[in-house]
C-alpha cells in the first residue's frame, strides 16, 4: 500500500524515471529495445530518451551487463520461486548479492553518569547480566584493596608511583585525584576491547563525564541516570546505609548541582524506585537505537 502510494506519486512527476515501471510489464525491456517498449505510447510521448538515460546512469551494473535480448519473466503469482529469481537476475543483468547491504555497526562507547546513589552501579551490574558483547571498563586506582575486592575485576590496583608513570605515558583517557587517591581509565583496555568489536561502558562521576565530553565529543554516547525525585534519591541513599550524616549532606548538595548538567548529555534515564528492570531496558533501547543510526559515532581512543 505504502509502496503503491509512493509509486503513484512518483509516476505523476514528468521528470521521474519511475514512469517506466508504471507502464511497462517488463521495465527492463527498455534497455533491450524490445518492441514491447515501443508499443507503450505514453512513455514515448514522455521524452523516452532522457528517461532511459537516467535509468541507465542510476544502475551502472545494468548498463554494462551482457544479457540476452529478451528475458521472459514468469508471472510472479504462479512462477516457481527459483525460476522467477533467476529470470529477475538475468533481467537486471547482474547476480543478486547475498552480501550485507549495511556494514556492521561500530563499537560504541557509552558513558554512564549521574548523582551518587541514583543507581549507576545497580543498572550497570544488571546490564552486564542481560547484554552480551559489552565491556565494562575497569578503573585503575592507587588506593589500597578493600576486603573482598578483586584486582582486575573491581579495579586495577596500582601504586601511586605506577599511577603517575601511567599519567606521564599518556596511558589514561581521564583521571582524577579523589580524597588523596588517583582513579583513572586506562586507554589500552578500551582499545583492545573495541578491536574485538565490543561496546564499552564507562561509569564516571559528573566531572569525569564533563572531561570525557571534552575528549570524546560526539563520538561517545552520554547517558545521565537520575532518580524520579530528590525525595527518592535521598531515601535510596539512606537505605544503602553506606553514608555518615556528613557524607549524606555532601552527596545531597552535590546532587542538586549535578542535575543542572543534565543538558550536556545525550539521553536521560529515570531510574524509578523499584523499576530497575525498566531502566536497564531503556539503556538497551538507547544502545540499540545508536547501533541503528545511519551516521554512526566513531570513537578513536
Ligand atoms: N530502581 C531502583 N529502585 C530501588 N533501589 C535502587 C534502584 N536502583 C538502585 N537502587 C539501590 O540504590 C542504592 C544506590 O545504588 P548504586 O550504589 O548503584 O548507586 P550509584 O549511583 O552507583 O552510587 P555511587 O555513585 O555513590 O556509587 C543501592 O542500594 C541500590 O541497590
Amino acid at each position: 500500500m505504502q509502496f503503491r502510494r509512493l509509486y503513484t506519486s512518483l509516476s505523476n512527476s514528468s521528470r521521474d524515471p519511475f514512469l517506466l515501471y508504471r507502464n511497462l510489464k517488463n521495465p527492463f525491456a527498455v534497455f533491450d529495445h524490445n518492441p514491447q517498449f515501443l508499443s507503450t505510447p505514453r512513455i514515448l510521448k514522455k521524452r523516452p530518451i532522457l528517461v532511459t538515460k537516467r535509468l541507465v546512469s542510476s544502475f551502472p551494473a545494468m548498463a554494462d551487463a551482457r544479457r540476452p535480448a529478451h528475458v521472459p519473466i514468469p508471472p510472479p503469482e504462479t512462477a516457481d520461486k527459483a525460476e522467477l529469481y533467476r529470470a529477475l537476475e538475468a533481467a537486471v543483468g547482474s547476480p543478486f548479492s547475498s552480501g550485507p547491504l549495511v556494514p556492521d555497526p561500530h563499537p560504541l562507547i557509552i558513558v554512564v553518569s549521574g548523582p551518587s546513589g541514583v543507581g549507576k552501579d545497580a543498572v550497570i551490574k544488571r546490564l552486564r547480566e542481560v547484554r552480551e558483547n559489552m565491556h565494562f571498563v575497569v578503573t585503575a586506582t592507587s588506593r589500597g584493596k578493600r576486603p573482598g575486592e578483586v584486582d582486575g575485576k573491581d579495579y586495577f590496583f596500582v601504586s601511586k608511583e605506577e599511577f603517575i608513570t601511567m599519567i606521564e605515558r599518556h596511558e589514561l583517557l581521564e583521571y582524577a585525584l579523589v580524597y588523596g587517591d588517583y582513579k583513572g581509565i586506562p586507554k589500552q583496555q578500551i582499545r583492545d576491547q573495541m578491536a574485538k568489536g565490543l561496546d564499552i561502558v564507562l561509569r564516571v562521576d559528573i566531572q569525569g563525564a564533563a572531561t570525557l565530553k571534552r575528549i570524546l565529543g560526539k563520538s561517545a554516547v552520554f547517558v545521565f541516570l537520575v532518580a524520579e525525585s530528590e525525595d527518592a534519591l535521598v531515601k535510596r541513599l539512606i537505605d544503602r546505609k553506606t553514608e555518615t550524616k556528613e557524607t549524606l549532606l555532601v552527596r545531597i548538595a552535590t546532587a542538586r548541582e549535578e542535575v543542572k548538567h543534565m543538558e550536556e548529555f545525550d539521553y536521560v534515564v529515570v531510574n524509578r524506585e523499584g523499576e530497575l528492570e525498566n531502566s536497564v531496558k531503556l539503556m538497551e533501547s538507547i544502545i540499540d537505537a545508536e547501533k541503528a543510526k545511519v551516521r554512526q559515532r566513531t570513537a578513536t581512543i
